[in-house]
């Protein structure tokens, strides 16, 4: 299960800690929390007491402490991740993969961030295929225009971790959809 905060990395506002607390309440699943914030660290103690799985940060405002972020968010005992939006280069986040105390993830955004319901980015497959050739074993997300009509060209270029809001939310049959995208992920032939 994906959870999503925005705030003033990008112009709206969704999700925080409270809403993971009453979750975790009733669920075990793996609660991947995105956070689209200018100053991450400042949630990680939350968001670890709310019961947060997953913690992703964006590489764009944490260049100055990611080392301390990747810390901190394994204290608490939830899995790091870094984000990159569409103009930022791939290269920025190779530094994190690579640390001695890395991130588990790279989510690679095929939208703008902030909105749901916009138009998947073919183009942001290079930074997945540039990754997974790299780094064979490493969770590479994407998120942003996932759906049954997107979803092979993010497999075959070696995503495994999928996002998707309104093709899930708005099909009338959500259980499918999220059949046909774990399939498609599952079967895909890698680098192609
Ligand atoms: O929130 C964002 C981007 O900030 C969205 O990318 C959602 O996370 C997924 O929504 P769809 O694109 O699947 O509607």
């Amino acid at each position: 299960m994906l959870l999503i905060l925005h705030r003033h990395f990008v112009p709206n506002l969704t999700i925080g800690a409270p809403v993971i607390e009453s979750l975790r309440k009733h669920t075990k699943a793996y609660l991947d929390c995105h956070l689209m914030v200018t100053n991450p660290l400042d949630y990680v103690e939350s968001f670890g007491r709310a019961g947060a799985s997953g913690f992703t940060f964006h590489v764009e405002v944490s260049k100055d402490n990611w080392q301390e972020l990747i810390q901190r968010i394994k204290a608490k005992g939830m899995r790091p991740g870094v984000a990159l939006k569409p103009g930022t280069p791939i290269e920025e986040v190779y530094p994190l993969v690579e640390d001695e105390n890395p991130v588990e993830m790279v989510l690679v955004m095929t939208v703008e961030p902030g909105f749901g319901g916009q138009k998947f980015m073919p183009e942001m497959m290079d930074k997945v295929r540039t990754l997974r050739k790299k780094y064979p074993s490493l969770d590479i997300e994407v998120d942003g225009g996932l759906g049954p009509s997107t979803i092979d060209m993010a497999a075959a270029a070696g995503a495994n971790c999928i996002v998707a809001g309104s093709s899930v939310f708005g099909a009338p049959e959500p259980a499918k959809v999220i059949s046909l995208l774990r399939k498609s992920v599952e079967e895909a032939p890698k680098n192609s």
